[in-house]
């Protein structure tokens, strides 16, 4: 991976970034640090602040492995498009599936439940989201036990989930669903942007670092370990100064987009 603000990263991201470029983001550590509680994440104000305005200019995704009424609460404002459960949720003429997901998250929420009786006791987390489930460890407090125990009993679950591991989680996700990938090419063909720059930090994030690099630039928050991104950020404090040369850029390019927010409330 290139530095991003290393000078042939800045030329990339200069030569990248026009009128018809999308952007688009992961929320959990992109735009808000890591920490121990889900329900506690923030956006920093500064980031948050930039991000409101390119979302004026431009089109703003946010593709996120939350649920779109948990991302949605934590972002503060309502970008064009909002996509949860890591592609699985919201994306325009999927409802009737979706139902279907849901069906077996339920399903596997109470095989856990059975599997995992003294889950919360021990510090693991079962997050249902609605179309995918989370499996959090991060608070227990022998992790690699924990996540011995998590994967066993992920083994045994019906129907059988695709598993992403991620920060301290085991994502469970419905065999058929959309991932990340195919969320943010099916928003292009949608708002006809042939371009898109995608932010994220986590393994489920690396479905859209493998998609074509000339039409999608891929940044990962994180230049350490592997990755099919082209470019990185050395960390997650460096994304309000992305955000703001994003803002000058399209600055470059004014008259934007008129700007309507996709999809249900
Ligand atoms: O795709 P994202 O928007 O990045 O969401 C990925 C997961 O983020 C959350 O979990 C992660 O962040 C938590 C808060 O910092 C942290 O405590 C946890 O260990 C991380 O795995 C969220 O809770 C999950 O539902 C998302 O799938």
């Amino acid at each position: 991976m290139i530095y991003l603000f290393s000078e042939t990263g800045q030329a990339a991201l200069r030569s990248f970034v026009d009128r018809s470029t999308l952007f688009a983001f992961d929320l959990d550590g992109t735009l808000a640090p890591i920490v121990a509680d889900p329900a506690r994440i923030e956006i920093p104000k500064e980031t948050k602040e930039k991000l409101i305005d390119l979302n004026r200019m431009a089109t703003v995704a946010i593709i996120s492995g939350r649920s779109r009424t948990d991302a949605r609460n934590h972002l503060g404002f309502t970008p064009r498009f909002l996509i949860g459960n890591h592609g699985a949720e919201g994306l325009p003429g999927r409802e009737k599936q979706e139902e279907e997901f849901r069906g077996q998250c339920i399903k596997w929420q109470k095989q856990l439940e059975r599997f995992l009786p003294l889950a919360s006791e021990s510090g693991i987390l079962i997050e249902n989201k609605g179309m995918t489930l989370s499996v959090h460890y991060r608070r227990t407090s022998n992790q690699e036990a924990a996540v011995m125990n998590i994967l066993e009993v992920i083994g045994q679950l019906k129907p059988f989930p695709k598993r992403i591991p991620g920060k301290c989680v085991e994502n469970l996700l419905p065999a058929e669903a959309p991932r990340k990938g195919e969320a943010l090419l099916q928003i292009m063909r949608h708002t006809g942007c042939p371009k898109a720059l995608f932010v994220g930090d986590d393994a489920t994030d690396e479905d859209v670092f493998r998609l074509d690099h000339d039409s999608i630039l891929g940044i990962r928050v994180g230049c350490e370990g592997s990755s099919l991104a082209a470019y990185c950020l050395k960390d997650q404090k460096e994304m309000s100064d992305l955000l703001g040369r994003m803002v000058s850029l399209k600055n470059l390019y004014p008259g934007g987009i008129p700007f309507e927010p996709y999809g249900p409330p």
